[in-house]
Formats: C-alpha cells, structure tokens, sequence
C-alpha cells in the first residue's frame, strides 16, 4: 500500500527542523500512549542532525519516555568505531548521550573494524538479523514497524545509502544492505532498503534550501524509484515530506498540504 506524500512547507530551515523536533516529541508521546513503547529510525547528514539538536533543546523533550524508546538507523557510513562522521556519533552528541535512553534499545550499526570486520556486507547481514530478532508477530514481516523513520533527501534524491541506479536502490529482498561505490563520501556505507524503509508507520523526509529543489520536485512528480530513490520512500500509514520554502521552490502548485 502506498500513502500519499503531504507536503509541508515551512518559511525557513530553522522553522522546519524547530517545528519537525516538536511533530516528533508529540509523535513519539501519542506512541507511548497507545502501545507503551515508541520507535524512530534516524537519519544522517545535517538535516537529520539539526533535528535531534532541536529535539535536545526542546522544552517538551521530557515528555518521551527515553527509557521506553527503541532507537535504530536509516543508514551508517561505514567507518571505524567513534569516528565524527559516523551518523551514530553525530547523534549520540546531538542527543542521544543527553537523554536517558536504555542503551540495550539503541541499536547502532556495526563500524569498520567492529565484529564483521572490514566487511560492509557482513555489518548488513548482521543488521537484519537485529531487525528481524526485534520483530514481533503483529508486524507482518522482519522489520519492526517503526513509528518514524525519519531520511534526509540528497540532492540527487538519494535516501540514507540508496543512491540513484546503484544496487542498493533495486533491492527487494533484503532488508539491509552494503552499499560500495556511493558518491556521496564516504563510498562504503550500510543501508536499509526500501522495502525495509515501507515497513515505517510514517516516513518523514527532510530537506532545506535550494540545492534541494529539483530533487524535490523530481522524487514527487513521478519519478521511478530507482532514478529518484526517495520516490519509493512511503510509510505505511503516513509519508511528510517536510520542507523549506527554498527545497520547495520547484514544486508545482497543489503539492502543498492546505494551510492549517
Ligand atoms: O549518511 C548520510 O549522509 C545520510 O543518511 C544521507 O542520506 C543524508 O541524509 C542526505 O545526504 C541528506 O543530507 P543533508 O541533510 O546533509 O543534505
């Protein structure tokens, strides 16, 4: 099943990622309300990562349970253990060591040099099995049902390691992959796949400014999938893409949700 996107414009970066942090706490409460656990997937790049720091600062943050909140990743740059520019790392510092999470329901991937080696594969296979062994009977499959899984868009539309026309794009078996020869650096990553990704309840995908803008516009005018990755990026009760005015630039009219 697929879920039509809506789209939701906000004035600036800082409006997007500030008002983003709040739909997130509130979503993640409303989780915890009806089932007593929460899930989110995170994201890199600096969207994603601007979004946690606004979470971290935000005065309702409490509100989440930490302790009753299962965290995962989008994708992983697949490098050493505490590297700075491992998404993992990058989160821990935005919010992650600031919030008290029970560590056995963070659920890093595994860096280069970790327990499958220099072997991206290997991390990927090790990742579905996490995935699958957390799934439960109701969730139809060996992915949990993520409550938000959030993704940054690339300029060339690429969601977490699914790059344009690559492997990892075309998958429809597994449920994590490596992914080699990305083009943005570093080149050797992990990733889910799509399918994976349509296991979320809802699905938000961020972007701000005009570099944004033909992607944007591309991934929901039509595109295929395996050209524009973050087309085949759909929740199962919900897809938001949520946006600046300058990402949103290039949309045609009637893409945008109704003013509140
Ligand atoms: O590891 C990564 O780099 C990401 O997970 C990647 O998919 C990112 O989210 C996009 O490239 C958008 O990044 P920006 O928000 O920095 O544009």
């Amino acid at each position: 099943m697929t879920t039509t996107p809506q789209v939701v414009v906000h004035r600036t970066k800082d409006e997007m990622v500030r008002a983003t942090a709040a739909r997130l706490v509130t979503t993640l409460v409303a989780a915890q309300t009806d089932r007593g656990t929460a899930s989110v997937v995170l994201t890199g790049g600096r969207n994603g990562i601007a979004l946690l720091h606004a979470v971290a600062a935000s005065p309702a943050r409490d509100a989440v349970d930490w302790a009753r909140l299962d965290v995962w990743w989008g994708d992983e740059r697949f490098l050493p253990a505490g590297d700075p520019e491992r998404n993992e790392t990058q989160a821990r510092a935005a919010l992650l060591d600031a919030v008290p999470l029970d560590p056995a329901r963070v659920h890093p991937m595994e860096p280069s040099g970790g327990a499958f080696g220099d072997d991206a594969d290997a991390a990927a296979a090790g990742y579905a099995a996490e995935l699958d062994a957390a799934s439960r009977p109701e969730d139809h499959g060996p992915v949990p049902s993520f409550d938000v899984l959030l993704l940054g868009v690339g300029p060339d539309t690429h969601v977490a390691s699914l790059f344009p026309e690559l492997p990892g794009v075309r998958e429809t078996g597994r449920t994590v992959v490596g992914v080699h020869g990305a083009p943005k650096p570093p080149p050797t990553r992990v990733s889910l796949t799509l399918p994976a990704i349509r296991a979320a309840r809802e699905v938000w995908l961020l972007a701000a400014g005009e570099d944004k803008a033909r992607a944007v516009a591309v991934a929901l005018t039509g595109a295929g999938e395996v050209q524009a990755p973050a087309a085949g990026a759909y929740g199962r009760s919900r897809t938001l893409w949520l946006l600046d005015e300058a990402a949103a630039a290039r949309l045609p009219e009637g893409f945008r949700a109704p003013p509140a």
